[in-house]
């Protein structure tokens, strides 16, 4: 489990940060860690803005409701930047997570090594199909699904990843929430009707080829 939150911690609840606002600190921490990788330890609000495409003032304002200003001539310091955003987006911690649904989908989630230096560590994969069930792919074992709330008990994940066929993502989401999980990535194009207190996010790339499209059309 990750360590619980310091209520004392400066750093304000996510709750209280607007979901745009969320957003964007995604994009920040990401192109944060690249400029840090590539060796550059300061950056000012117009140059972060004109990389992930806002005005500076927007950056000023995200950055301020951190707690974080910036230094005239010299602008925020990266490393800092990067533990603050972290800490509000919980990648500060460590997050074990499972994966439901070994398809092609799912495989290609188990093979990307872009979770693990942000704090999401996939401890399990579960599968009904027994060609799949026993195998490792990207160092994660495929698990027999039948077997799963057992399994879920021993390793106690916080989050999951449903990458099942839509016709079977509430059976699974249900048991995911049964076994104490709270937090759910749904890439089934399924609504789940799941009891408050359980966080979901949908990622529907469909969906963002539509507004993609809409975008388009009304350039
Ligand atoms: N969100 C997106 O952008 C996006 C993109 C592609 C696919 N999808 C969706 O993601 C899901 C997976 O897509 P895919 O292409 O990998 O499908 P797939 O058919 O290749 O894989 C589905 C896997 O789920 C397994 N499965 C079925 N029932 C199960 C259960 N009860 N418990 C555990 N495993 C079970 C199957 O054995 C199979 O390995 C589908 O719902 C699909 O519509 C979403």
């Amino acid at each position: 489990m990750p360590d619980k939150p310091d209520p004392t911690d400066a750093i304000p609840p996510p709750t209280r940060f607007p979901r745009p606002a969320v957003g964007r600190f995604s994009l920040y921490y990401r192109e944060l860690y690249r400029l840090l990788d590539q060796g550059q330890s300061h950056i000012n609000s117009k140059q972060l803005g004109s990389i992930v495409n806002v005005s500076p003032a927007v950056v000023r304002r995200d950055l301020s409701n951190l707690g974080t200003i910036g230094r005239r001539g010299v602008g925020y310091q990266i490393d800092q930047l990067i533990d603050q955003i972290g800490g509000v987006l919980g990648s500060g911690q460590q997050w074990q997570v499972v994966l439901v649904g070994v398809g092609s989908l799912g495989d290609a989630l188990l093979r990307y090594r872009g979770f693990e230096r942000l704090g999401f560590r996939l401890v399990a994969a579960f599968d009904l199909d027994n060609q799949k069930v026993n195998q490792t792919i990207g160092g994660v074992s495929i698990l027999n699904a039948e077997t799963m709330v057992g399994k879920l008990a021993e390793l106690s994940p916080d989050l999951a990843i449903i990458a099942v066929p839509a016709e079977v993502a509430l059976d699974v989401a249900n048991e995911l929430v049964a076994a104490g999980i709270s937090g759910i990535l749904n890439f089934a194009p399924t609504t789940l009707r799941l009891p408050p207190g359980i966080a979901v996010v949908n990622v529907d790339l469909a969906s963002e080829l539509q507004r993609l499209a809409f975008s388009v059309q009304n350039l």
